[in-house]
């Protein structure tokens, strides 16, 4: 059982939508406010991302096993490969008293909303897919039939973000500058109300 801190904050969002981007910014700018979950992955990694930093890189094989005994809050496999968020993850955030940020998939958000961790839920929203598109490709960490994936998946888990009730704030990012503006208002809002009463609640 994870211990009750402040609410944590999940980001989800199509692969490419810039949650990364967005998180990274927040860190930085706010390192002694929010800590980021590091997840569990099966797939490898991607140039420049370190080992317990970026991702914990296990196997498929493992992350069941921890599964089976009840280790994760929540898992969802992703192109083929295996993400999880472990109790441990979270619990190591909240205990530098930290708020916990999350990045995770959209069956990640469903099993996340069934617990008691209450977290914000904030959507990242990209323009169209023609211009993720663009950015997945210049991003260029993908081979093309993961990316083709990526863009299919992206469908989905736009009309899922886009359904009322789903998330507590959609963030078209069309810019940078201005999703970081509004992600940092929206947490503003909703962080001090968060420690003295909740007034976001969602369908579950
Ligand atoms: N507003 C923006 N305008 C142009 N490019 C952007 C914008 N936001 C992010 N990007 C770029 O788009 C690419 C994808 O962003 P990012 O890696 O943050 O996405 P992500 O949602 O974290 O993806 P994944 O789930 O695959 O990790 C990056 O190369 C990033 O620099």
């Amino acid at each position: 059982m994870v211990q009750k801190g402040p609410r944590p904050l999940v980001l989800c969002g199509p692969s490419g939508s810039g949650k990364s981007t967005l998180l990274k910014r927040l860190l930085k700018e706010f390192p002694d406010k929010f800590g980021f979950s590091v997840s569990h992955t099966s797939r490898g990694p991607r140039p420049g991302e370190k080992d317990g930093v970026h991702y914990h890189f296990t196997s498929k094989e493992q992350m069941v096993s921890a599964l089976d005994k009840g280790e994760f809050i929540e898992t969802a496999i992703f192109s083929g490969n295996m993400y999880g968020t472990s109790k441990k993850a979270v619990e190591d955030v909240r205990r530098t008293g930290r708020i916990c940020v999350l990045d995770i998939e959209i069956e990640g958000v469903k099993q996340i909303k069934r617990t008691d961790l209450d977290p914000l839920l904030v959507f990242v929203m990209p323009p169209s897919i023609d211009e993720l598109e663009r950015r997945l490709r210049n991003r260029n960490t993908e081979q093309e039939d993961a990316l083709q994936k990526r863009l299919e998946q992206a469908r989905h888990e736009i009309e899922y973000g886009m359904e009322p009730g789903n998330f507590h704030i959609l963030i078209l990012n069309d810019s940078i500058e201005k999703a970081y503006t509004e992600l940092r208002d929206f947490i503003g809002k909703n962080m001090n109300n968060a420690v003295e009463e909740k007034d976001a609640s969602l369908d579950k």
